[in-house]
């Protein structure tokens, strides 16, 4: 919400003729309400233990019912008589509506583009997470220069506003967009920390009353990262998952792909990862497939901010993309697609001989 907001004023102070004074500050308020809520849908432990929300739910579908079924949408709506009072009906902010930006369901383009601050190839979310999680896991990946980029942050006009970045952001912009695929590449998608993900998905699915959390959202809020911590303790001489999380008994890396794999990798990947499941077990071997799509080309525009030019002369600045000028965003391209094989001590030479086997056959050798 900070970053939000600093972001939603810079841009908003270098091009002061976009939105009547009224709009403008419904607008920004209506934009902190989202980037506070947008996360209150994850479950204990993140996107760690997703993989046990109930079928065809995701966070964004608990995030909506927080908001709306829990005391927050009363502390919205509280929110919305204060704008009405001050600047008529028209700028009520109600509950549904936050929730109608946030999952994208609304046409008006100016409210598409306040969503762009919190999803977008320049979203505030990114920066906020990249270097959160470099500072708590100690990692020098996925720093970037957080106030140069938000500083470089502009708009311009192509059916509707549009975030981009001025004429100096090029660098930083590059800077961030690496930050963001090493913190994919070497953090969230390494192969013991995904490990945890999957162990803590299986010990939840043992757990949970039908292996999943409660659509329910009062039931759901009742679960959080200390209660899960706490069963897992509960059920550690039960559950060979529980024991394995706190004793940090770890199964090996049969193999993984190369972090780019294409189709026909992912393909021979998981031809041998299912015949090694037929034969070694398909309870001792975890086939995991981490993915991620590459950032999408931010766009840039010629803006001179430091005169805070009126938005009339700014549109005739052609906007091009960054990829058009920059090397490093031109080759980041490809999604990153992973693919690995872990296997339990007792059948890990059976699985990694079977592995060997087979890659010398899809080789030809
Ligand atoms: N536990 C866990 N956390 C992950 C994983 N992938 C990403 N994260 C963490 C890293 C960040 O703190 C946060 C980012 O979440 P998302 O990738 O869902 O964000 P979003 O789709 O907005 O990112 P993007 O726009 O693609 O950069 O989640 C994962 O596989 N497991």
């Amino acid at each position: 919400m900070h970053l939000a907001t600093i972001a939603y004023d810079n841009v908003l102070k270098k091009h002061q003729v976009i939105f009547p004074p009224e709009q403008q500050d419904w607008f920004r308020q209506i934009l902190r309400l989202i980037a506070l809520t947008h996360d209150l849908g994850h479950p204990p432990f993140s996107h760690a233990s997703e993989g046990v929300l109930p079928v065809g739910l995701e966070h964004e579908d608990f995030t909506e019912k927080v908001i709306k079924e829990t005391i927050i949408g009363e502390y919205i709506n509280e929110i919305g008589v204060i704008y009405t009072k001050k600047y008529g009906q028209e700028y009520n902010i109600t509950p549904d509506l936050i929730c109608d930006i946030y999952q994208g369901r609304v046409k008006d383009k100016n409210l598409i583009f306040l969503k762009k601050f919190m999803d977008s190839e320049l979203d505030v979310d990114k920066m906020d997470y990249l270097l959160r999680d470099s500072l708590y896991c100690g990692v020098s990946y996925g720093k970037y220069d957080l106030d140069r980029l938000i500083s470089s942050l502009t708009i311009y006009f192509q059916n509707g506003p549009r975030l981009a970045i001025d004429k100096g952001g090029m660098h930083v912009t590059e800077a961030f967009i690496l930050a963001r695929y090493f913190m994919f590449t070497q953090v969230y998608f390494h192969r013991t920390r995904r490990l945890y993900d999957l162990m803590l998905t299986n010990f939840l699915k043992e757990i949970l009353p039908n292996g999943t959390y409660p659509d329910d959202i009062n039931e759901f809020l009742s679960y959080n990262d200390n209660i899960v911590w706490e069963l897992m303790v509960r059920e550690k001489e039960n559950s060979e998952w529980a024991q394995r999380i706190i004793h940090r008994d770890l199964i090996s890396i049969v193999d993984e792909s190369p972090p780019h794999s294409d189709d026909k990798d992912k393909k021979i990947y998981n031809m041998i990862g299912r015949e090694i499941e037929r034969e070694c077990g398909k309870e001792n071997i975890i086939i995991d497939s981490p993915s991620k799509l590459p950032h999408k080309i931010p766009t840039r525009v010629e803006v001179d901010d430091e005169k805070a030019i009126p938005i009339i002369r700014k549109i005739s600045s052609l906007p091009t993309s960054l990829s058009d000028e920059s090397e490093i965003i031109k080759n980041l391209t490809k999604p990153i697609n992973i693919i690995r094989i872990y296997a339990k001590k007792d059948v890990y030479d059976k699985a990694k001989k079977i592995y060997e086997e087979r890659q010398r056959d899809a080789l030809g050798l």
